[in-house]
């Protein structure tokens, strides 16, 4: 690293220094929050260094049963499963952690307890992990509901009470996307530093999008109100041009386009699944949440996806989200279809 050329990069944002210029504005803030949401950075870091290793260790043989040292070579979910469990109970601050890699809530023991309840995706998108796509990791953090002893239903609250949800890609470069309910921020890791830094401040989702991103391989199994949609997206009727279709099958991936470029996500119910693919608690509710933070819409087909109240850790639910104007016409074609 040249450090003197690189002197004047003193004053950037970290994502550290951004966090404690938000706990400020609170005087009353012990810190507690700020805390949570370093180890959860620290998680992103250990899971991004072993996905950028993984393609190596496929190579180099180390992926499989045992490595070069004799020991077990963990599967990347699992692994990215056991660093963020780890990290969020040694912050002290949780009580209650949700995973997707776990068919249970961990409750975290009274001596390391805090008031923070955790739901994650520790990677998401892993089916595209052999070939070097885009992957994730998503993120949603509520307050425990009173001072008791914690239960799952302290969990099972709507996605409007989240206190914060992100998530992080890693990609071409390592981008953490949060909001702590005042907006969406972005930060990209400077390997050479370390540190997460803000790159990208204040998002706001495009009102109209020219994209949309879906699976259409379960086209013949859709209802009428989501086939409608996305024939009008191929030949609208109104005589604007098509939208182009981009879909990559990490949710952390297409939702950060949707984000960055506008457009639409959707992952609809269909005659198999009725209830549609994506979690409630780790997918739907802190991409809908970001969403909305960013001025975009989230909708389940029936209702504002953050107004869902879930009745199991691991329920699911159709999904459409994305710029304003897009989703608002999704909207409009589902009360149409309830109306007849
Ligand atoms: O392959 P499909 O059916 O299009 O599903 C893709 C969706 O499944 C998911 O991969 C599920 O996530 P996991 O990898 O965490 O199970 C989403 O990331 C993505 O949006
Ligand atoms: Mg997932
Ligand atoms: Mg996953």
């Amino acid at each position: 690293m040249d450090h003197a050329a690189d002197a004047h990069r003193t004053d950037l944002m970290t994502i550290t220094r951004f966090v404690l210029n938000e706990q400020s504005k609170y005087p009353e803030s012990r810190g507690d929050f700020t805390i949570l949401l370093s180890h959860i950075v620290l998680g992103c870091k250990f899971v991004c260094t072993a996905v950028n290793k993984a393609g190596l260790a496929k190579l180099l043989g180390l992926a499989g049963e045992t490595n070069v040292q004799g020991e077990d070579q963990k599967k990347l979910d699992v692994l990215s499963n056991e660093v963020f469990i780890k990290a969020l109970i040694s912050s002290g601050r949780t009580c209650i952690l949700v995973s997707e890699e776990d068919e249970e809530a961990t409750f975290v023991e009274p001596a390391k307890r805090g008031k923070y309840c955790v739901v994650f995706d520790p990677l998401d998108g892993s089916s595209n992990i052999d070939c070097g796509v885009s992957i994730g990791t998503i993120f949603g953090i509520y307050m425990m509901k009173d001072a008791h002893e914690p239960i799952v239903d302290d969990v099972l609250q709507p996605g409007k009470n989240m206190l914060a949800a992100g998530y992080c890609m890693y990609g071409s470069s390592c981008t953490l996307v949060l909001s702590t309910g005042n907006g969406v921020n972005g930060f990209t890791l400077d390997p050479s530093l370390g540190e997460f830094i803000l790159t990208h401040p204040d998002i706001k989702i495009p009102k109209k999008g020219k994209i949309y991103s879906v699976n259409e391989g379960n086209a013949k199994n859709w209802d009428g109100p989501t086939s409608k949609y996305v024939e009008s997206c191929k030949f609208p009727k109104d005589g604007s041009s098509p939208k182009s279709l981009r879909y990559i099958g990490s949710m952390v991936a297409d939702v950060h386009r949707t984000l960055l470029y506008g457009g639409i996500f959707l992952y609809p119910a269909d005659k198999k699944s009725p209830n549609g693919k994506l979690r409630v608690l780790y997918e739907v509710f802190p991409m809908s949440f970001l969403m909305e933070q960013a001025g975009g819409q989230a909708f389940t087909g029936k209702e504002r996806a953050l107004d869902l109240v879930p009745k199991k850790i691991h329920e699911r639910s159709p999904i459409f989200l994305g710029s304003y104007d897009d989703v608002e016409e999704i909207k409009r074609l589902y009360s149409a279809e309830e109306k007849n």
